[in-house]
Formats: C-alpha cells, sequence, structure tokens
C-alpha cells in the first residue's frame, strides 16, 4: 500500500459562472488533460495555503483562506490520491498560465466534455449541477 497523497485544487468561478480549467504541463502525470489549478499539500501545510500559493505561483492571482469554500473530495484507490475540491469567487488579478499552461474559462455544461484525470469526473459532474442549481 503506497503512500496517501494529498492535492488542493479549486473550482474558480468568474462574473459569469464559468470555471477555469488549465492543462497538465508536459511530462507531469496526465500531460495535456485539463484540471483544477492546485497541486500537492506539502508536509505540514494547510490544505487552503497551499491553494493560496498554488494559485499565485501558477496563476499569478492572489486569493485568502477565507475565500476557499470546501465543496467535494474525491480518491483514486489506484494512486491513492485524495483530491480536496475547493470553490472561489474572489481574487485579485487576471489568472495567467505562469508555467506554460493553457487555461480556459468553461461553462458548467461543458466541464465534462473535457479530457480529465479520472478523479475529476464525478467532481466536475457535481460542480456543474450544482453551478446549475440542480
Ligand atoms: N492540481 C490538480 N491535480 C490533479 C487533478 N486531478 C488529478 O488527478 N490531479 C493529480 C495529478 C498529480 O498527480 C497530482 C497533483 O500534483 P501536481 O503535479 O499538480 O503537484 P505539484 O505542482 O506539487 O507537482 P510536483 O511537486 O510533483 O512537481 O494530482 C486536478 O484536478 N488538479
Amino acid at each position: 500500500m503506497g503512500e496517501c497523497v494529498i492535492v488542493s485544487a479549486v473550482g474558480l468561478i468568474d462574473r459569469d459562472g464559468r470555471v477555469l480549467l488549465t492543462t497538465r504541463p508536459e511530462g507531469k502525470d496526465y500531460a495535456g488533460f485539463w484540471e483544477f489549478p492546485g497541486g500537492k499539500i506539502e508536509d505540514g501545510e494547510r490544505a487552503e495555503s497551499a491553494l493560496v500559493r498554488e494559485l499565485r505561483e501558477e496563476l499569478g492571482i492572489r486569493t485568502e483562506e477565507s475565500c476557499l469554500a470546501p465543496f467535494s473530495f474525491g480518491t483514486d484507490s489506484d494512486t491513492g490520491l485524495l483530491l480536496l475540491l475547493f470553490l472561489c469567487r474572489k481574487w485579485d488579478g487576471a489568472a495567467q498560465g505562469l508555467e506554460g499552461q493553457e487555461l480556459k474559462w468553461v461553462a458548467p455544461s461543458e466541464l465534462l466534455a473535457h479530457d480529465m484525470p479520472p478523479i475529476d469526473r464525478p467532481l466536475a459532474a457535481q460542480l456543474r449541477d450544482f453551478l446549475s442549481g440542480l
């Protein structure tokens, strides 16, 4: 049994109700797949501070822990990955792909039309339903 890797990720929701997806960089797991921005939580780090840090490093936007609302989580039994998905509607700055990743603001109904790692698909479906008021 391998280690549990915990990842914090976020559904950033803009004023039009669209969600930001970004591509996974070349050379990493699931390269080219669409994902929610975020990354691994470092030793001793809180889930929310990891996200605030990742959003600054990867997208150049600033947010605060109090702007991150826990939404859902998913697990991958093959890899032991635990993905914590937060939602955020408030940040400063315009998101840019600082690590060469592509960015796309996606309508909730279009989320599942994107290739995503398996752990993301049920989360994307929940998010679509939540944003559509189902
Ligand atoms: N950020 C993010 N990672 C995801 C998602 N879905 C999913 O399976 N993952 C996986 C891919 C990776 O195995 C892991 C995240 O690791 P990462 O590569 O982004 O983390 P990191 O920036 O700390 O990377 P590194 O230290 O390994 O370079 O979670 C998702 O929606 N967002």
